[in-house]
């Protein structure tokens, strides 16, 4: 018999979707549809799918669920779901849509704005870009629109129905004016909150005269008068009490339609200049040193830079002035920074060469500065220790950079570009001014930490366990590196794991200290080559949430048994209340850390564990204070 419609879509949506097997739907149980896990049906149609929190970790075919024209609620929310959004105007009943909390990229599907009947509408917690389409103002049933926690540029569009109740659009990267409508003005600041280049009157920010990108008017005009690229050249500001970060993003998109005029011109001036770049140490304690240029052309085109900087330790009573160091960067002829992810050069080599640099530290992967371009704009330079990476080819390092560098999630700190040159790696990620876990935990005094709240310790948990979930399911990927100076806290002190993915080009490092030794899984210290996998992942986080919760350095970490293990967490904590929390969340960083890999969780079942213990939370206080007000 043939396979009844609704069925076949069901099962070409798992055939792209459900890449772990996770849902039962099978052609041999087709004429039984609507018992499949989540689907619900009425007069033997599909009425409601509801796969929710199931690891679905493919993409959302085209031409798959949105065959099934009696659906009325469509969740897939909280799986690892990645691509774009494909065009449903085939759900021409559909009502209610949850498709939060995946890794959905691409725009918001402008066909969301056929669907008539849409009451409810959930894209939070994706990595969606371009502009929330206008033709959403058409949906006049529409109660729910949440787009939070995206990518979303451009304008806030005028919506204006009477029927909108719950309306979020913030942390994404939105700019100008919030038009008042009506139907907006319900809404307080919240809603639009995170979002540097909005204004108006609804978040009480008022919108200043705007400046174009390119000095003159003349050069704004000469960008194409394209969607909201001409609306960024109007709206951006340099001199914005805006992140750095995201004012980074938007000139990432006017200045790459500029440059591409110019590349022509650029690469020219890469093979005839050999420039000699000096860093000079700052004058004074956290001054920036001067990168000085001395251009000199020579025949073979190479641009000699020298390191020369000094970081005085911060700490009161420890006055270690560190030592200056002078260093050559050989940068070869071919030499040139690839941008990643597809996103657009927002400047080139040479700019970052001539940018004053600060050192942050060395580490066993190479020595991180921070580095002020000419635009103002501040970037994370990780030089990678060149005796790591020689066994890494040209070309596998290339390939493997590429992969990482495509990586975007907001607990991810952003690989934005990568160079690489005979003797030299380098790579830039986003700067971030919060600092590390580690500093937190231990302040810049070692020995006098007191442990953070257990609260934070949950919310720094999750977000680390997201941002690992994120490497290890969506792209099959492993950090290999994870200790808390690899967590930076973002501007609103969320958990960003940074030097990712990189162990896998990486020789084992000759001289780890005793705390980043103890971070590492027992089976990646007996391994030859150090190989990680997503197991020594889970063990370095159950080490990491063990320090969040006791405060302690890894090295100093004892290995008792799990009852002696609590008096000991609660001998260094001290008498605070919320055992029962901590006992749980001790659970989770010691079934991360039992020695044998097969044991561990897998990270997803970790992050639901988190996830289950702040719910629990949730729930106990609201019993506990119903009433908080
Ligand atoms: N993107 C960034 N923004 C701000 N600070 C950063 C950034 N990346 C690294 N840092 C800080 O710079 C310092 C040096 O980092 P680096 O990664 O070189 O060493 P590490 O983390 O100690 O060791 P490893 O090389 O093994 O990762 C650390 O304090 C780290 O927290």
């Amino acid at each position: 018999a043939p396979l009844p419609n609704d069925a076949a879509a069901l099962l070409h949506f798992k055939s792209k979707a459900d890449l772990r097997n996770q849902l039962n739907f099978s052609p041999k149980s087709s004429s039984a549809f609507c018992k499949w896990k989540g689907v619900e049906c009425s007069d033997s149609r599909a009425i409601r799918l509801i796969v929710e929190d199931v690891q679905l970790g493919g993409v959302f075919a085209p031409n798959s669920l949105s065959q099934l024209a009696e659906l009325r609620v469509l969740s897939l929310q909280n799986n690892s779901l990645t691509g774009p959004i494909p065009d449903l105007s085939g759900l021409v009943n559909l009502k209610a849509l949850f498709l939060n909390r995946n890794y959905f990229s691409g725009a918001v599907p402008p066909s969301l704005s056929a669907l008539h009947r849409l009451k409810t509408v959930d894209l939070s917690y994706n990595m969606l870009a371009g502009s929330i389409p206008a033709s959403l103002n058409g949906l006049d049933r529409l109660y729910y629109l949440r787009l939070d926690f995206n990518r979303l540029n451009g304008s806030v569009p005028p919506l204006n129905q009477s029927s909108l109740q719950i309306f979020n659009v913030s942390h994404n990267d939105l700019t100008g004016a919030i038009p008042i409508t009506p139907a907006l003005s319900r809404f307080n600041s919240s809603s639009f909150s995170l979002n540097s280049g909005l204004c108006g009157e609804i978040i009480n920010k008022e919108c200043r005269s705007e400046r174009p990108f390119f000095g003159s008017p003349a050069n704004a005009k000469a960008a194409p008068p394209h969607s909201h690229v001409a609306a960024l050249g109007q709206t951006a500001k340099l001199d914005g009490a805006g992140s750095v970060m995201r004012r980074h993003k938007r000139a990432a998109v006017a200045i790459g339609f500029t440059i591409g005029a110019c590349i022509f011109a650029i690469s020219v001036i890469f093979v005839g200049i050999a420039a000699r770049r000096r860093w000079r140490r700052a004058a004074g304690k956290g001054e920036m040193a001067k990168i000085g240029l001395e251009p000199s052309v020579t025949g073979n085109a190479e641009a000699v830079m020298r390191i020369e900087e000094e970081n005085e330790e911060l700490a009161e009573k420890v006055k270690r002035a560190q030592e200056v160091k002078q260093q050559q960067m050989m940068v070869g002829k071919s030499g040139s920074l690839m941008f990643c992810a597809g996103e657009a050069a927002v400047y080139t080599l040479d700019q970052l060469m001539r940018a004053s640099a600060e050192l942050l530290g060395r580490g066993t992967m190479g020595t991180t500065y921070k580095a002020v371009l000419d635009s103002r704009l501040i970037v994370t330079v990780k030089r990678l220790e060149a005796a790591r990476f020689a066994a890494a080819k040209q070309e596998v390092f290339e390939g493997h950079m590429g992969a990482a560098g495509g990586l975007r999630h907001p607990n991810l700190v952003a690989l934005r570009a990568y160079f690489q040159a005979k003797e030299e790696r380098l790579l830039i990620y986003d700067y971030h001014a919060n600092g590390s876990l580690f500093s937190l935990i231990h302040g810049t005094k070692s020995g006098k930490a007191k442990p953070l709240h257990w609260t934070s310790c949950l919310k720094i948990a999750e977000d680390t366990a997201q941002g690992l979930c994120y490497i290890h399911q969506a792209w099959r990927l492993v950090h290999g590196n994870l200790k808390s100076s690899n967590v930076l806290l973002g501007s609103d002190f969320e958990a960003c794991l940074t030097d990712y993915c990189l162990m896998a080009v990486a020789t084992p490092a000759p001289d780890e200290d005793a705390d980043s030794l103890a971070c590492k899984a027992p089976e990646t210290l007996r391994a030859r080559h150090g190989e990680a996998t997503s197991k020594s992942d889970v063990y370095s986080f159950g080490v990491l949430l063990l320090e969040l919760l006791s405060g302690r350095p890894p090295s100093q970490h004892p290995n008792l048994a799990p009852d002696e293990m609590m008096r000991w967490l609660r001998s260094v904590r001290g008498e605070e209340g919320g055992e029962s929390r901590l006992e749980m969340l001790l659970e989770v960083a010691l079934a991360c850390s039992v020695a044998s890999p097969e044991q561990r969780p897998t990270m997803w079942q970790v992050l639901k564990m988190i996830q289950e213990i702040k719910e629990m939370i949730l729930m106990e206080d609201s019993e506990f204070n119903p009433n908080p007000n």
